[in-house]
């Protein structure tokens, strides 16, 4: 172990020096500064990396039945002066054995070892003999790492598994496949764990990918913190975990009713918000600026045949306004030099039929009252300069305020309001919904956003603006079971190569989500290209807990197969207290579960609009306060579940929610009702 931390040290010593160099390397161009700092960020991302997997840099060693031995770690190291590296990556294909060898098919191996390390020292080894031979003195074979792993106290953040994942899990984080790969299962299989080592894996195994960026999308803030520490343990910085509110860098603060928030979630509103950008599109009218003296207009027909020549272009809707713009300005320059041309003529005409005089000078001064004097300068009157007509147009303010009344500009904002905030606009854009669903989605001109308004303006800002700039090369979307087609499209948007790992549970699905099942979820956005992947064992919720939940897993999402548990304990308790006691109930049982556990981490699970009373009853003291709306993905060792009818009647997805917020605890349950 020692010569792999000196090798560490050195790797972390060179990177530093070579950092100092660069730091200090002198650059006198813009492209010199840029190039170097881009050294620096990478010889600063190589000693992150170098620094993350400090704690248990090696974790395993494979014994072949050749002899050969090789170490697996967090990252590879090689020396020059040895063939065989000294640590080989746990993404690489010769660390695959240490996760996908059975007794069964031991792929060329005698012996799996498993070891532990505090600080730089070995502190336990655990050994899998997998080519049937009777263990050796040196093999030491007892309780698996995995048990341990398991068994150990909840901290409040997830660790990673790499040391542990199992073949199922292994066989997703590794899946070559670089389209949607899609992982189902039901609570505690692992679904998070292989989301995030795919994400490391990625970076490791699909270079182009990872050039473009890998991002992580959760539910809320309290999931990221919850899963914040297990990239960067496994030697990933550069992965950005957010959600989707983030992404889209709105403030969303207010709550709106759940039907309102499922409605803002149907693809319908991206037609309507389309539908309203479109009707701001010259609707129709005459187009006329003033010019001079006097008015230059177009008809109808042109304004009508600019717009479709912006709208054809393709681009947003801002930028198509230079189309719009540049076409009219065409079609008033045109005007105006047949207008001159024919008034040239007449006079031309009148003045030869009285006096029989050229009259070209008196051209030129008709242009010059009409304000053009480039076209005076630049040539003969009649050479109408139509690109110095078209320069002064284009530059005018009064042109642009006549085209702003035609084709305004628009911000984000001020395309959902337009459609929200007025009942003809919705009932001109979204003609399939009934007048009851119009008026839910009403709302007042100046109401705070709310988490569902989020697509719907990032929607209106690709519809005007464009296709968000920074954009991913993978894309992880965990708790996915959550995104509404609006929310998809968020996603995709930031996905061109459409390269992601989604993984949910429909079982677990809340309020806002239509779909069932993955095809309903994913058809609009990627038909039917992807690969879904079921885990089926359960590492968090143990059996007896899992046992109860069974009913109620048959309600809410028939069909599915409940998943095995790999744990067992305490069977889960019942109380029961009435609602103005609840309180003082779930008080009582944490305070005495702290007292009986301590070091565990404990949590009490309520309907959200209790939430406050229970903090301020001081239940902080012992636990956690998890409103349930927040609890997906979150686990706990010992759990309350206070007020479960509460739970079930706050929202919609109520029976979801209650299971969601019964399959959070690894090690006791206990459910307070009235
Ligand atoms: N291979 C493994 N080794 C060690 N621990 C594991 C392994 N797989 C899962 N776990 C642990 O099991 C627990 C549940 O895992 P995880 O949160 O990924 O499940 P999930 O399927 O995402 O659950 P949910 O559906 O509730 O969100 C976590 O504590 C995780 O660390």
């Amino acid at each position: 172990m020692s010569a792999m931390y000196e090798l560490l040290d050195e790797r972390r010593a060179d990177a530093l020096a070579q950092l100092a160099e660069v730091l200090r390397s002198s650059a006198d161009s813009a492209g010199e500064v840029y190039a170097r700092d881009v050294a620096a960020e990478d010889l600063a991302r190589r000693m992150r990396r170098l620094e993350g997997a400090e704690e248990g840099l090696a974790f395993g060693r494979l014994d072949g039945v050749d002899g050969t031995a090789l170490h697996i770690g967090r990252l590879g190291l090689h020396t020059e002066d040895r063939d065989l590296p000294l640590l080989v990556d746990w993404r690489a294909e010769a660390a695959r054995p240490f996760y996908a060898a059975t007794a069964v098919h031991p792929m060329g191996l005698r012996r799996r070892r498993h070891l532990r390390l505090e600080g730089r020292a070995v502190r336990a080894v655990s050994d899998e003999l997998l080519d049937g031979s009777a263990p050796a003195a040196e093999d030491v074979v007892g309780d698996g790492p995995l048990k341990l792993a398991l068994e150990a106290q909840r901290t409040g953040r997830m660790r990673s598994a790499v040391a542990t994942l199992q073949e199922e899990q292994d066989a997703v984080v590794r899946s070559p496949h670089r389209g949607v790969t899609v992982v189902q299962g039901g609570p505690g299989t692992g679904k998070t764990v292989v989301a995030l080592h795919r994400a490391a894996y990625v970076l490791y195994a699909f270079p182009r990918a990872a050039e473009r960026g890998v991002l992580v999308l959760g539910p809320n803030a309290r999931f990221l913190d919850y899963i914040s520490q297990v990239l960067p343990s496994l030697g990933e910085n550069d992965v950005l975990l957010t959600t989707c509110d983030e992404l889209a860098a709105v403030a969303a603060d207010a709550v709106e009713p759940a039907d309102v928030a499922q409605l803002k979630g149907n693809a319908v509103m991206a037609e309507a918000l389309a539908g309203l950008v479109r009707s701001r599109q010259a609707p129709e009218g005459d187009f006329a600026v003033r010019v001079g003296q006097g008015w230059a207009g177009v008809t109808r027909a042109d304004v009508a045949e600019a717009r479709d020549v912006a709208r054809a272009s393709g681009l947003p809707h801002n930028r198509a306004r230079e189309v719009f713009k540049d076409r009219l300005i065409g079609a008033v320059a045109d005007a105006l030099e047949r207008g001159t041309a024919q008034a040239l003529e007449q006079i031309d005409a009148e003045v030869a039929r009285i006096t029989g005089l050229d009259l070209d000078a008196a051209a030129e001064a008709d242009l010059q009252a009409l304000g053009f004097d480039g076209v005076a300068e630049s040539g003969p009157a009649q050479e109408f300069d139509a690109e110095a007509v078209r320069a002064d147009l284009a530059d005018d303010a009064q042109v642009d305020r006549a085209v702003e009344s035609l084709w305004p500009r628009l911000t984000p904002e001020a395309v959902v309001r337009s459609l929200l905030a007025d009942t003809d606009a919705l009932r001109a854009h979204l003609p399939s919904m009934s007048g009851e669903e119009r008026s839910g989605l009403l709302r007042a001109p100046d109401a705070p956003w709310t988490d569902a308004d989020v697509p719907l303006l990032d929607e209106a800002a690709s519809l005007v603006d464009g296709p968000p700039e920074r954009t991913y090369g993978h894309v992880v979307v965990d708790e996915a079971q959550e995104l509404t087609d609006m929310r998809w499209r968020m996603v995709v948007r930031r996905c061109p190569g459409k390269s992601l790992t989604l993984v949910g549970d429909f079982a677990q699905a809340g309020p806002a989500t239509r779909a069932c099942d993955w095809p309903q979820a994913l058809g609009p956005h990627f038909g039917s290209r992807f690969v879904l992947h079921t885990l089926t064992v359960s590492y968090r919720t143990t059996e007896e807990i899992l046992a109860t939940t069974r009913d109620l897993l048959a309600r809410i999402s028939p069909g599915q197969q409940p998943v095995r548990s790999i744990r067992h304990g305490d069977r889960p308790r019942t109380l029961t207290a009435p609602s103005h006691a609840l309180v003082a109930a779930v008080a009582e049982e944490l305070s005495a579960e702290a007292a009986q556990y301590p070091g565990d981490l404990l949590a009490v699970i309520c309907a959200d609009a209790r939430a406050g009373d229970m903090a301020s009853a001081g239940i902080t003291r012992w636990a956690r306060v998890v409103p349930a709306s927040e609890a997906r993905g979150l686990e706990f060792d010992g759990v309350v579940v206070a007020g479960p009818g509460e739970i079930v009647s706050a929202r919609p997805s109520g029976e979801r929610d209650l299971y969601v917020a019964l399959t959070r605890a690894t090690k006791r349950l206990c459910t307070i009702g009235s």
